[in-house]
């Protein structure tokens, strides 16, 4: 029987009433890969919040070899090195990469934090798990999937012997996925154990060794890789089983242009957005399809009106509805479901019902109580509209953002990567309120870095590289993975499938 590292034993824990993990027993063995399961707030990451010292268990005990851990806080964790990376991030984005690299590192000497021969260690990690990431590039500037990477790297610094990862690959695009999953392995490999919280079965897949399931704050099965088929994994974690099978959109007839971009154009100091025109019909569903960090960020915020456009024009039933600031975005009549939706969607420390009545708030209206069947029908757990939306779990926080955003019929939709962080039966749920808003006559412009996804549910898809538009295709069932990828990269098709 191989090492147990951590032992949770009989672990509990409480939000007042609430009860987040019940009672939950498992180990963390040295040098093996344990993927937590479970649907959105089953307890997956207030477990390993526990263990990283973030808040103390209600009940139970949390041993570390053997011995009652002493973890308060997250330096306590490091220290016992334990890391954790989290599903929000805490890089600060005006600094370049080796810098908040620099600032996390125990050996940074407190004299010179700077570019410096004996501060180039820091780096080591970078370049085995990264390496296309320049470290002198400023973080502001890099994909959510390479700041996810650069946070990985942070880790791994502090020579951890547990490294947990909360949802990782949610952020990543498949050929980061991959790559971060070779590198799980080679952790293991050194002895590291590895605690991955996910929902993609391709991670468990990939790299698991035992698989833990966790359903409503209780850890309801156990078992080593292969022990079980992925249906009954699926089964265990719903408590039924899901047919994920995207349904096909519904059809439309290409007649009216509603949401029209006309040589749209933008600028960041790391990646200019050069004359997008594109012209999405009433009912239409265009995907978005593009390498992370291709313009795709800029594109979305852009059509939002939270990234000043430089030229061009957005027109919304041929009305212009190009923002200039952030605020007047706000009265945009798009649904917009952001990237990072828990920084960029909700206010943390306003209440459910109040985050659903933003759009109302901010221009100067009063709530009203009429968004509260949303939280029901949008199944936000728990669907209590007093509490505060910073209490809720990641999945859950999309799940109101999409809510509010999905909840009433719209003109066009934004939506970039709707689906990011929801377990199965969530992912159904949004589809079909993006399907049925199209079916009702919305202009749909969906990001996603989920090929399948967008091969399944989109009428046309565009594709984005180096900011700009480089195919618009009909997809009309003869488009396959390998044709849109090789377009993405610049290869050939050959080249893309190798
Ligand atoms: N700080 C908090 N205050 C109050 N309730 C909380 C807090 N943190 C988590 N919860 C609640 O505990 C439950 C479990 O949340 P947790 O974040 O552990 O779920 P999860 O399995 O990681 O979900 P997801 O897959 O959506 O990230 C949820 O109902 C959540 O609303």
């Amino acid at each position: 029987m191989p090492e147990s590292l951590v032992q949770f034993a009989g672990v509990t824990r409480r939000f007042g009433d609430l009860i987040a993990v019940n009672n939950a027993s498992l180990d963390i063995r040295a040098g093996e890969v344990l993927a937590i399961l479970g649907e959105n707030g089953a307890g997956k990451s207030t477990l390993m919040k526990m263990l990283y010292g973030l808040y103390p268990a209600s009940e139970g005990q949390i041993l570390l070899d053997g011995a009652p851990a002493k973890i308060s806080g997250p330096a306590d964790a490091m220290r016992n090195g334990i890391g954790m990376v989290f599903q929000h991030f805490s890089l600060l984005p005006a600094l370049s990469v080796r810098d908040n690299l620099l600032l996390s590192w125990p050996k940074t000497p407190f004299w010179k934090s700077h570019r410096n021969a004996r501060t180039d260690d820091v780096l080591t990690s970078l370049a085995e798990l990264a390496p296309q990431i320049d470290p002198e590039r400023i973080v502001s500037s890099l994909s959510v999937g390479e700041q996810q990477l650069v946070e990985l790297c942070k880790v791994l610094n502090i020579n951890a012997r547990l490294v947990i990862l909360d949802e990782p690959t949610s952020v990543l695009t498949p050929a980061e996925a991959t790559r971060l999953h070779g590198f799980i392995k080679q952790l293991a490999g050194r002895g590291v154990a590895v605690a991955l919280i996910t929902h993609k079965l391709a991670d468990v897949e990939a790299c698991a060794d035992r698989i833990v399931v966790m359903r409503r704050g209780s850890v309801v099965d156990i078992a080593e890789r292969g022990a079980r088929s992925m249906a009954e994994t699926v089964a265990l974690m719903m408590g039924q089983s899901v047919d994920r099978t995207l349904r096909p959109p519904p059809a439309f007839g290409r007649t009216v242009p509603r949401l029209v971009l006309e040589n749209v154009s933008a600028q960041r100091p790391d990646m200019s957005l050069q004359g997008i025109s594109l012209s999405i019909a009433a009912g239409e569903i265009v995907g978005v399809a593009g390498v992370a960090g291709n313009g795709q960020a800029l594109l979305a915020e852009a059509v939002a009106g939270v990234e000043p456009l430089t030229a061009g024009d957005i027109l919304l039933d041929g009305v212009s509805i190009a923002r200039h600031t952030p605020f007047e975005a706000v009265s945009t009549p798009l649904g917009y479901i952001p990237e990072q939706p828990r920084d960029n969607g909700v206010v943390a420390t306003m209440s459910l019902a109040r985050n659903l009545a933003l759009r109302d708030l901010a221009q100067g209206k009063r709530a009203t109580g009429r968004h509260a069947n949303l939280l029901e029908r949008f199944n936000v757990n728990p669907p209590d509209p007093a509490k505060l939306a910073g209490t809720l779990s990641g999945g859950n926080v999309q799940k109101l953002v999409i809510a509010r955003e999905l909840g009433i019929q719209r003109d066009a939709i934004l939506a970039c990567y709707p689906t990011m962080g929801l377990d199965l039966a969530a992912i159904e749920m949004v589809y079909a309120a993006m399907f049925a808003q199209a079916a009702s006559g919305a202009a749909v412009l969906w990001i996603s870095e989920d090929l399948d996804d967008l091969l399944a549910g989109s009428h046309r898809i565009a594709v984005m590289r180096e900011g700009r538009l480089v195919a618009l295709l009909d997809n009309d069932g003869t488009l396959s993975r390998e044709a849109v990828g090789a377009l993405m990269t610049g290869m050939t098709e050959t080249e893309a499938a190798a």
